[in-house]
């Protein structure tokens, strides 16, 4: 394995502290020594080239088609400054913008970690991080080098925490890479069972498999924004997709309402999947239309659910939410159109082609709403019922 523990100490020392894991291994494959990069080359040999992450990651596309909430300006120290607005047609978990209120980002009470939303803010000050930490000890180093390397172990490294070490207050830097381990590809129910055992990887198929037919594993149970982000891909077929209604809900509440949901850890990471909505987005919809008092006993579980609020007024109130996200779809889709018109006259393929990904992955976002809409409807009436 490559990990933080089988790169020299003399390499690792240089660096200013606080620099990631991921910075460092990164910088050891842009810069480490020749004689031990050598024993690496076969395996770095099939690795995919930089081409193909300027294509698929959306933090290295053009800045016009990849407006967000991000307060590097830009991740590339290549790219010229712009200041000029774009449209925003990356869908809000990524890139944590809406183009319409509500465009507030989520404002808690104290911030919550949001590790599924304003994805492209995130990853990009990761990457930064890591660049001003290796340009300040190899300040020669070639960005598109280092961004290669960064975004190998990005895509490819697997969960690695150093034998009697704490894991890193990041999760991201608990990482390392396993040769050869990382020929997989990522389906959401692999049926490939992975296990690390603190020094070793184990891979074992749980079914038996044809000749010749292709092993997955599963990176994790991700949404479809975040695999775009960090892996440049979707996967058709995702059972844990999902979309976040934070910058919808949390707007709408009194700081009171905020404090009341934080101290019972109701507040943000409100999550929709195809199967309808979360605790957490039940819990603050029944805050809006219950008394206080009511709220109280409900939380505290002193009364049931069904005698505590009206379901069909919760219902209706998540059923609101989801209409929020769909009208943004409606107004990203049209902004995306916008661009691959233009984009058609000018026949770039590539912008056309990351126009085309983002489109279907509006299409996607669009049926998970609907999906979610019909079954909180549905149990709002059904429930109402009994
Ligand atoms: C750990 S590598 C997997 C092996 C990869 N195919 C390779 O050797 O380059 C992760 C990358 O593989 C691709 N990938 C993995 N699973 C995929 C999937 N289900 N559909 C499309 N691309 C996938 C993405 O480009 C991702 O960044």
């Amino acid at each position: 394995m490559l990990t933080i523990d089988s790169i020299p100490a003399k390499f690792i020392d240089q660096f200013p502290e606080g620099t990631s894991i991921h910075g460092i291994l990164a910088a050891f494959l842009t810069h480490g020594d020749p004689e031990l990069l050598s024993e690496l080359d076969v395996w770095r040999g099939v690795w995919p080239d930089w081409e193909e992450f300027e294509s698929s990651m959306p933090i290295f596309w053009p800045k016009h088609l990849r407006a967000s909430n991000s307060t590097y300006e830009s991740s590339s120290p290549e790219d010229s400054q712009h200041t000029e607005a774009f449209p925003i047609i990356l869908p809000p978990s990524i890139s944590g913008l809406w183009n319409s209120p509500p465009h507030q980002s989520q404002q808690a009470p104290t911030p919550y970690e949001t590790r599924y939303q304003n994805l492209l803010a995130q990853q990009e000050k990761r990457l930064k991080a890591a660049w001003d930490s290796v340009i300040s000890v190899f300040p020669g180093t070639d960005w598109k080098s280092f961004a290669y390397n960064w975004s190998i172990i990005n895509s490819r490294s697997f969960y690695y925490v150093s034998p009697g070490k704490e894991e890193p207050a990041d999760w991201n830097d608990a990482i390392g890479m396993v040769p050869y381990a990382d020929y997989f590809n990522h389906v959401d129910d692999a049926e490939c069972e992975v296990k690390f055992d603190g020094r070793k990887y184990t891979f074992k198929a749980t079914r038996s498999y044809e000749k010749g037919e292709e092993i997955y594993m599963s990176y994790g149970s991700h949404s479809n924004d975040f695999l775009l982000v960090e892996y440049g891909f979707c996967l058709e077929n995702n059972p844990s997709d999902a979309i976040y209604l934070d910058d919808i809900i949390i707007p709408a509440l009194s700081q009171e309402q905020k404090e009341e949901l934080a101290a019972h850890d109701c507040l943000g990471n409100y999550n929709v999947t195809a199967d309808g909505v979360d605790e957490r987005i039940t819990a603050t919809a029944n805050i809006m239309s219950m008394s206080p008092e009511d709220w109280q006993k409900y939380v505290n579980g002193e009364i049931e659910t069904q005698q505590a609020f009206s379901l069909q007024d919760t219902g209706r109130i998540i059923c609101e939410w989801i209409q929020e996200y769909l009208k943004q779809s409606a107004f990203a889709v049209d902004a995306a159109k916008g661009v691959l018109m233009t984009a058609e006259e000018g026949s770039e393929k590539s912008t056309k082609e990351k126009l085309d990904l983002i489109l279907s992955r509006w299409k996607q976002i669009q049926q998970l709403c609907e999906n979610a809409l019909e079954s909180t409807s549905q149990w709002a009436k059904l429930i109402s019922k009994n």
